[in-house]
């Protein structure tokens, strides 16, 4: 059992833009309460992400794919780095790269993502804007298990969104980021205690 006594589940947490899911994560894993604490940060770009990473005191790591001969290359070294750390869960906290198998073999079911729309609507790097070029009326934010899939791993937890009738792309996002950064922190929660118990495409948090 984690408990505030207790030993602190690690969790590394990789980014790739401005970090405000980062910093949300950060914060909730330093109340003295926390079940869980970041080890560490990946990102994949030059970003926010890695200055609030280091001005949280946590160790920050950049894996680019320009720096490695092809995707495999980067994908072996993204899995080496992160496993440097030793964390039970990782986190894809607005992670722009599509994890690959090697990576996923190592951390098969324990890979957390935050999609800002709801699956299995509106999958890949431009969920807002496909949600709000559809005309959807509500849209929202998904927190699931990575698979190999894009954005197909079973579903933890969900969270709506209305889109109001002046909203931009901007403006949307930003309201469903404010609904990312409370359920995000507190899946993570939920599994480093609990655990995740998974039924095909069914997934629950006992
Ligand atoms: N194997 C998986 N990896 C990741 C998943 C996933 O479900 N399966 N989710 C993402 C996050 N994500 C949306 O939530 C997402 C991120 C990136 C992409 C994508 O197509 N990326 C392109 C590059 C885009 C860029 O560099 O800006 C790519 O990887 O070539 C789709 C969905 C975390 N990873
Ligand atoms: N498909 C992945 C994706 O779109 N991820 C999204 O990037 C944003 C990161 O915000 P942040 O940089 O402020 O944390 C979040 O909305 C996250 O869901």
């Amino acid at each position: 059992m984690n408990s505030p006594s207790g030993p602190r589940v690690p969790i590394v947490v990789m980014a790739s833009g401005a970090g405000s899911l980062l910093a949300a994560i950060l914060e909730r894993g330093a109340a003295p309460s926390s079940p869980f604490e970041v080890v560490a940060v990946v990102v994949d770009r030059s970003c926010a992400a890695e200055q609030i990473g280091r001005d949280a005191g946590i160790p920050v790591v950049s894996c680019k794919l320009a720096d490695h001969p092809d995707r495999e290359a980067w994908d072996r070294r993204l899995l080496a780095e992160v496993s440097g750390f030793a964390p039970q869960w990782v986190v894809t906290a607005g992670f722009m790269k599509i994890l690959g198998p090697a990576f996923l073999a190592a951390y098969s079911g324990r890979v957390v993502n935050s999609h800002p729309a709801l699956l299995p609507a509106f999958p890949g790097v431009h969920g807002v804007a496909d949600a709000l070029a559809y005309g959807v009326k509500v849209t929202g934010t998904t927190v699931h298990l990575v698979d190999g899939g894009v954005d197909t791993g079973p579903i933890l937890a969900q969270g709506t969104v209305p889109v109001l009738p002046d909203d931009t792309v901007e403006s949307l996002h930003e309201r469903i980021k404010s609904t990312e950064r409370d359920l995000l922190p507190d899946v993570v929660e939920a599994v480093v205690t609990r655990g995740v118990v998974t039924d095909g495409r069914k997934a629950h948090i006992p």
